[in-house]
């Protein structure tokens, strides 16, 4: 794939990821995550929602003071009273929700197709008088009607947003369906489309690509995955997956994301899994015989991307599924060049301790087998 597009990062750790049921950022902490985003080279993301009151506002006026190199954007309903705050905040871009599937126009609002048309007419333009540029945010865009969405988009258009947040909500689509939807928009539209994905059916990240693929210019992330219910894309999973599979630059440095993956994990009281892919513990640590033997001839061989890029490397462990390379490896580590024939005898002993422990062994159970290993065996 030759595609060399750049895609824009919305990262939304800050509203959306402090969403998730039970976490509660500090200002303090949210100005560092802020800072660290930026410092990663993310460069926009979006900070919080005026409307929930005073103490909010503040943070996100503090985070405007820090004159970041990324643009700022808020969240808040398409109404008169969200827009009065979020206008007041020093941020660069409104996000303005407001429902466009039939579903939740009617059971949750009591409203209509017309009502949602006039509301974006309505106050789109009063945000851009107020120096706000618009996106227009399409909660649960996922079900709505196709033809309404085209009109929905057409009018934020006219009244002058800059872009549509086409938002899965529920995260009820598959990367197909995204990439059929996100498409047909693209191809009645000129304005910026932004995909917001959630991992209910753990698809947020490969939905948020295949938007990338249809022609999204701009893609919703949170550190780690965090964010409502299942979550939303990671950053650290979408940035790397756009270069590796697609060559789509997001120009987000990954050298970063150990660090600002563990302060999200601090400040969020949520660790993260030591297999969560890109910045999880172990996501490069290797026990199976047969990949720590084709790895040590050539990393190649078992690895997706060089853990270099985010400033990682392989480690090998031994363990259960060890075969006699990996002791070989792990004794040479020591110090201890063994034949073949002597990691063999001692393969089994490995296999007893990590079955018996459920961990490796360590330096003195290797010492002990070593020396054991050089006994004649006992007639
Ligand atoms: C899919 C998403 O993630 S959307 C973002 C959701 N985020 C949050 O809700 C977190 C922050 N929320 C809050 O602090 C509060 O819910 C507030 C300040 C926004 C609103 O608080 P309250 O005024 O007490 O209302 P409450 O939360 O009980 O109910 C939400 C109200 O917003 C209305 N509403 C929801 N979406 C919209 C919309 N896009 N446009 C206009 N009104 C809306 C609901 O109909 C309901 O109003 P009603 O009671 O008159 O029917
Ligand atoms: O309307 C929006 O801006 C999207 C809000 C959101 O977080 C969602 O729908 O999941």
């Amino acid at each position: 794939m030759t595609t060399n597009r750049i895609i824009t990062i919305n990262d939304t750790t800050l509203r959306d990821g402090e969403q998730t049921a039970g976490v509660a950022f500090t200002a303090e902490e949210k100005l560092a995550i802020a800072r660290a985003l930026a410092a990663a080279g993310v460069p926009e993301m979006e900070v919080g929602i005026p409307a929930m009151g005073p103490l909010e506002q503040e943070v996100i006026r503090a985070i405007a003071a820090e004159d970041l190199p990324s643009r700022l954007m808020v969240w808040g309903r398409m109404c008169a009273s969200d827009l009065e705050v979020a206008r007041q905040c020093g941020a660069h871009i409104v996000n303005l929700s407001v429902p466009v599937s039939d579903l939740q126009i009617r059971h949750k609002l009591g409203k209509d197709h017309r009502w949602v048309l006039d509301s974006i007419r309505r106050f789109v333009p009063l945000a851009r008088d107020a120096g706000l540029d618009v996106c227009v945010g399409g909660e649960d865009s996922s079900r709505a009607d196709l033809d309404f969405l085209h009109q929905v988009l057409a009018a934020a258009q006219a009244a002058g947003a800059r872009r549509f947040r086409f938002a899965d909500t529920l995260g009820v689509l598959d990367p197909f369906a995204t990439f059929d939807r996100i498409k047909a928009l693209r191809a009645e539209s000129d304005l910026e489309i932004e995909m917001h994905a959630h991992d209910d059916l753990g698809l947020a990240t490969a939905n948020t690509l295949a938007a990338a693929c249809a022609g999204a210019t701009h893609i919703n992330t949170t550190v780690n995955g965090l964010g409502e219910r299942a979550g939303n894309a990671a950053l650290e999973e979408s940035v790397v997956a756009l270069k590796h599979l697609y060559n789509m630059d997001t120009g987000v440095d990954p050298l970063k994301f150990p660090e600002i993956s563990d302060l999200v994990a601090r400040a969020s009281g949520r660790p993260v899994a030591v297999n969560k892919s890109i910045v999880g513990a172990n996501v490069f640590t290797h026990e199976a015989g047969i990949h720590v033997d084709g790895l040590t001839k050539n990393p190649a061989n078992y690895q997706a991307f060089d853990p270099a890029e985010i400033g990682k490397g392989h480690r090998i462990i031994l363990g259960k599924h060890s075969g006699s390379s990996s002791v070989i490896h792990a004794y040479r580590d020591l110090g201890i060049e063994l034949s073949e024939d002597r990691a063999r005898r001692i393969l089994p002993r490995v296999r007893n301790y990590a079955m018996a422990y459920k961990r490796p062994p360590g330096f003195r159970e290797l010492m002990s087998y070593y020396l054991e290993s050089s006994r004649p065996a006992a007639s």
